[in-house]
């Protein structure tokens, strides 16, 4: 799905591990012990620390996932959010040894944009780029902006987030594309 339930597992595991065994571990060991579960359990291509992370401790976080390096990390208002779940399932797995060099100059504007703290931007332009690559519909998108929310991929999709002041208005025109839910940023 890309809303990182891989992550959160993760995260409880690792964490209900290290108070079973009475570790003294630091939160940020006990996030990065659970990404290493997460590569050797194969449901990861990079580690993913980015999810785990955000995951665990909320805020807006920017990571080298390979390096397991934070680079950027920021608290967010808790504003409203528009969840859009198609229905359909992506497995992360399923994009093992998947290329994607033909769209690494506009990931990395979204990163730029990202470190700057300009993470609506980044979210719409890396939303836009890799769902057109990997082929989700990008109706939503349009009707998200339409509205003037920032709208963007959750993960590697199918679903859509959008941070909008009017939450109710936006859930109701996404309904037609599938289960929708609203929350906040955290
Ligand atoms: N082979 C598998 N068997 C059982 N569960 C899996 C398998 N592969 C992935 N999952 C789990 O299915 C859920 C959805 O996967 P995915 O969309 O890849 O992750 P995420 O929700 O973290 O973005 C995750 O909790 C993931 O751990
Ligand atoms: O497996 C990975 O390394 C990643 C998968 C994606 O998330 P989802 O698995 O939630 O789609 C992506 O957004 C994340 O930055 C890294």
């Amino acid at each position: 799905m890309g809303l990182k339930s891989s992550s959160a597992a993760a995260n409880a595991l690792s964490k209900a591990l290290a108070n079973a065994l009475g570790l003294d571990m630091s939160e940020m060991e006990v996030v990065k012990a659970g990404v290493e579960a997460a590569k050797r359990a194969g449901v990861t291509l990079t580690g993913a620390f980015d999810d785990a992370c955000a995951s665990y401790f909320g805020s807006l976080w920017v990571t080298d996932n390979l390096g397991m390096r934070v680079l950027h990390s920021s608290k967010v208002e808790p504003l409203p959010v528009v969840l859009l779940l198609s229905g359909k399932t992506l497995l992360t797995e399923s994009l093992s040894g998947r290329d994607f060099s033909p769209i690494r100059p506009y990931v990395e504007e979204a990163i730029r944009l990202a470190l700057e703290g300009e993470w609506r931007k980044a979210a719409l332009i890396n939303g836009l780029v890799y769902s057109t690559y990997l082929g989700h519909p990008i109706e939503p998108f349009r009707i998200a902006l339409e509205r003037e929310a920032v709208v963007g991929l959750s993960g590697k999709g199918p679903a859509v987030f959008a941070v909008t002041d009017e939450p109710e208005e936006l859930a109701e025109e996404w309904e037609q594309f599938g289960e929708v839910l609203i929350t906040e940023l955290r």
